[in-house]
Order: structure tokens, then sequence, then C-alpha cells
């Protein structure tokens, strides 16, 4: 069984009179501990299916199996537990809370979940050991996002959701951070989606699904993926 099935999801937003799709009829299936990246132009709705597959939203209908369970009709509290057990969230700025070191970031996270990862382990895995008792305001960009990655990846989610993760990143550093997510999702077997408007970085996925005008334009499954030291963009 594939660890996401997504059937038939329509998202439909209705201000006034005025309706907007925002996802129109998607289906699609990633296997678990795939690399997923999902790749549109501006307002095709990448981030309104991430945040449905994150459980912070639900479709207007169709139906959204993760593990088996559709959470498509989730009551608001059924959600929340989902967001805090299951899924990890990464977004483009990073979001730490700026009076926490990097360490009390990280297990403030871990607390919230029963089934934590080690916190130095975590922060290890990011290559920040050395770093831990920074304060945000005392790391660079890059290394902001991965204490914020090391925190999603610490309540060892099911799921780890990017959205556009190297969105507010210089090139190399961008790359560094994709690296680490990688690592991460390889290590550790999580499943992750990753989306971005950036066509070279989508084909470090196992899988990279187009969505174009609210719709699946096409669902490549690539055996090679590209390593991220070799990307180019
Ligand atoms: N809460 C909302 N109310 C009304 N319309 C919305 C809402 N959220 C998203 N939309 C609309 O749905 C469409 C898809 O938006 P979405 O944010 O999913 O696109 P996106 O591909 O993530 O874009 P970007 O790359 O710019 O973030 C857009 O037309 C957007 O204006």
């Amino acid at each position: 069984m594939a660890y996401i099935e997504v059937a038939h999801e329509t998202r439909q937003f209705q201000n006034g009179d005025q309706t907007t799709v925002a996802n129109r009829d998607i289906s699609f299936t990633v296997e678990r501990g795939a690399v997923v990246t999902i790749l549109g132009p501006s307002g095709a709705g990448k981030s309104t299916l991430l945040n449905i597959l994150g459980g912070m939203d639900s479709p207007t209908s169709g139906s959204v199996k993760i593990d088996g369970t559709d959470i498509a009709h989730f009551s608001p509290k059924q959600l929340t537990t989902y967001r805090r057990q299951a899924v990890g969230f990464v977004f483009q700025f990073y979001n730490l809370i700026p009076n926490l070191t990097a360490r009390e970031n990280v297990e403030l996270a871990s607390q919230i979940t029963h089934d934590a990862r080690d916190v130095t382990e975590t922060l290890t895995l990011v290559g920040l050991k050395d770093r831990a008792a920074n304060f945000p305001a005392q790391l660079s960009g890059g290394e902001q996002q991965r204490v914020a990655i090391a925190r999603a990846v610490a309540k060892n989610p099911k799921l780890l959701l990017c959205d556009e993760p190297t969105g507010a990143l210089d090139y190399q550093t961008g790359k560094q951070v994709l690296q680490v997510i990688q690592d991460a999702a390889r290590q550790t077997g999580t499943t992750v989606i990753i989306v971005t408007h950036n066509s070279a970085i989508a084909q470090m996925g196992d899988q990279v699904i187009r969505i174009n005008d609210a719709q699946i334009q096409s669902v490549v499954t690539n055996d090679h993926p590209t390593p991220v030291a070799e990307i180019e963009w």
C-alpha cells in the first residue's frame, strides 16, 4: 500500500461570490520513505496541497489517505493530533523562537510528541552540535534553517513537509540545506515532500509532481534522482 494516496482532491475558496479553485481533481500516490518534489509556478496550488497533506487545511472534496487513514474529513481536534504526531514542517522563513537557543527550539518540538528523537543526535544530524547554545540571531540563515530542519526531524515525523525551504537562502547555502534534508530523509526513512518553483531543485526527488493551474500536469518517477551536489541552478 502506498504511504500517501490522494484521490480526486479538490480545494476551492469562496470569497463573496468569487470562487477560486486552488486544487482541482488532484490524484497521486507516494511510497513510504520517498523524497517527492512538487514543482509549479506561483499560484499553481502547491502550498494549498502541502497544507492539506499537513493537516493545516482540509479539501472541499476527495480523499487524502496517509498511512491508510483518510484525513480529508478529520475534525479540528483530530487534525491537531495528526499535525502534532505525524508531521514536521520546514518553511521558507525558519520561524524559530528568537529567545530560545538552537537546542531549546529543537527541545520544544520534541516535547510535544511521545516518540521524539534525541535532541543532540538531531542537531548532530544537521551539523549543528557545536552551535546548540546559540540563539537564532547568532546563526546564519542557512544555520537557522538547519535548526528548523532539526526541529522538524526531532518529532520523528512520518511526513516531513518543506515549503520552499531554500527560498530565503543564497545558492551555496541553499544546496547545503537541501543536502541536509536529503540526508535526514535517507537516514531516518521519513517521507519528504518539498515544494519548489525551481525545476533544477525538483530533480532531487524520487518522484517529481508538476502542478499547473490547480491541476496535476505530470507525475514522473525518477529512478536516478540527481544528488544535490550535482544540481545547478
Ligand atoms: N485562503 C485562501 N483564500 C482564497 N484564495 C486562496 C487562499 N489560499 C490560496 N488561494 C488561492 O489559491 C491559488 C493557489 O494558491 P497557492 O498558495 O496554493 O499557490 P502556490 O503554488 O503555493 O503559489 P506560490 O508559489 O506563489 O506560493 C491562488 O490563486 C491563491 O490566490
